[in-house]
């Protein structure tokens, strides 16, 4: 089955194969065509160019982009979608005046949602995160990691990847699964965490590794939750099973999270609010991808990643939702790249490049996702007829997107 779309406005995010990531001043290059065809057979974008240069005008569907800008999929590296229930109560709470980091000491935060999920059916919490990763593939998400961590014992873990690997098979957009059980200390463990750091290790891990659940490995290495050193033993040992870490560090407070991360050959360090000097310069020359989530931030009000200060020491950056019921309960990642561009100061250069080919290189997917490139999947956003494609963070509150494709197929 061949598909050509012609006509298109302009056609973003043209790369070489060999590009898998974008760094400092080159983010904010945004390699374009005007007035572009792009061909597609079955899944596989096969050609591109300017229409100038259409030879063969032949296709099973011919799609007409008059005034409509075409772009990668958003390639949305850090969700928890799957959770049961929501935590409208703990938003009214911090509006009245509590703390994200009160409200967790109050048993609420990720151990309400945890007694939620223990209590919930697979195939019910399966039901609730299906409605939302619909909804975020229906606002140009085409590639998209998912965490477990709101379990916190095996048995709850293990339903949690279950349930990813049940999205996984009932979707075709690609799925990352990442264990995250060290995602806060179980109050049965309130006075023994080395005791949940045990079962994580030898008892949960074996599990996820024996029945292939998990592609990464997660730690919340904060103040009050994961330590560095916490952080160093878990990673070890997880890879030893192959689990490569993708890691929550440096949301409220910089404890050396980044640095064990960059030692454990981390493909991700994730949040990054509070930033040091040091943690730049570790950051320098690795493969490990600064990955920001200002969702997050705009909704439990604590500081933007620096993102200036990322890019103009020359690294990348990838943008990412964060999708979960406490600190963020949006998965939309086109308010993620509006609020880059708003907040942090990226220009929509930079900040489709994160949330593009940045976002697939942080899911190990660079190889097939995240631009406009021979080979790669045909995962693409077609606009409505917008004037420029800076119109798409300026117009923050606006649905600019007209139809999402997913391996080649029209999903909406
Ligand atoms: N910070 C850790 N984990 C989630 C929030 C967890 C929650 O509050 O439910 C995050 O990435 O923001
Ligand atoms: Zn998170």
């Amino acid at each position: 089955m061949s598909k050509l779309l012609i006509n298109i406005k302009e056609l973003l995010q043209i790369r070489k194969s060999t590009e898998q990531k974008v760094s400092g001043a080159a983010m904010k290059e945004l390699p374009t065509i005007k007035n572009a065809f792009l061909r597609i057979e079955d899944d596989l974008i096969v050609s591109f160019g300017h229409m100038d240069e259409l030879l063969n005008n032949q296709a099973d569907q011919i799609i007409d982009c008059s005034g409509q800008i075409v772009l990668p999929s958003w390639c949305d590296s850090h969700t928890h979608i799957v959770y049961a229930g929501n935590r409208e109560q703990e938003f009214v709470d911090r509006i009245n005046g509590l703390s994200y980091e009160e409200i967790a000491n109050r048993g609420g935060g990720i151990l309400n949602s945890a007694k939620r999920l223990q209590e919930t059916d697979e195939d019910t919490l399966f039901n609730e995160s299906k409605t939302r990763l619909e909804e975020v593939i229906q606002q140009g998400t085409g590639a998209v990691e998912i965490k477990s961590g709101y379990g916190l014992t095996t048995e709850a873990e293990l339903k949690m990847l279950r349930v990813i690997k049940r999205l996984k098979e009932t979707y075709s957009l690609p799925i990352k699964a990442t264990f995250l059980g060290a995602h806060a200390v179980p109050k049965e463990f309130k006075n023994n965490k080395q005791g949940y750091l045990d079962l994580i290790i030898h008892e949960m891990l074996p599990k996820v590794a024996e029945h292939k659940l998990a592609d990464f490995i997660d730690i919340f290495c904060e103040t009050g939750y994961f330590s560095v050193e916490d952080t160093e033993a878990l990673l070890e040992k997880a890879a030893t099973y192959g689990f490569i870490p993708k890691i929550h560090v440096n949301q409220f407070t910089a404890i050396g999270g980044v640095q064990a991360g960059v030692n454990q050959q981390a493909l991700s360090v994730d949040h990054l609010e509070i930033v040091t000097d040091k943690d730049i310069e570790v950051l320098k020359d690795t493969i490990t991808m600064p990955v920001a989530l200002p969702s997050c931030s705009f909704f439990i009000s604590i500081p933007y990643t620096p993102a200036r200060k990322i890019i103009d020491a020359g690294l990348p950056l990838a943008l990412a939702t964060d999708f979960n019921p406490g600190t963020t309960p949006s998965g939309n990642m086109n308010f993620v790249v509006a609020t880059a561009c708003i907040k942090m100061k990226m220009t929509p250069e930079e900040a489709i490049n994160a949330a593009t080919l940045n976002g697939a290189y942080a899911m190990n997917l660079s190889n097939d996702y995240g631009s406009i490139t021979e080979g790669k999947k045909a995962n693409l956003i077609i606009t409505k007829p917008i004037p420029s494609y800076h119109y798409l963070p300026y117009a923050f509150g606006s649905n600019c997107i007209d139809k999402v494709m997913i391996h080649g197929e029209f999903i909406s």
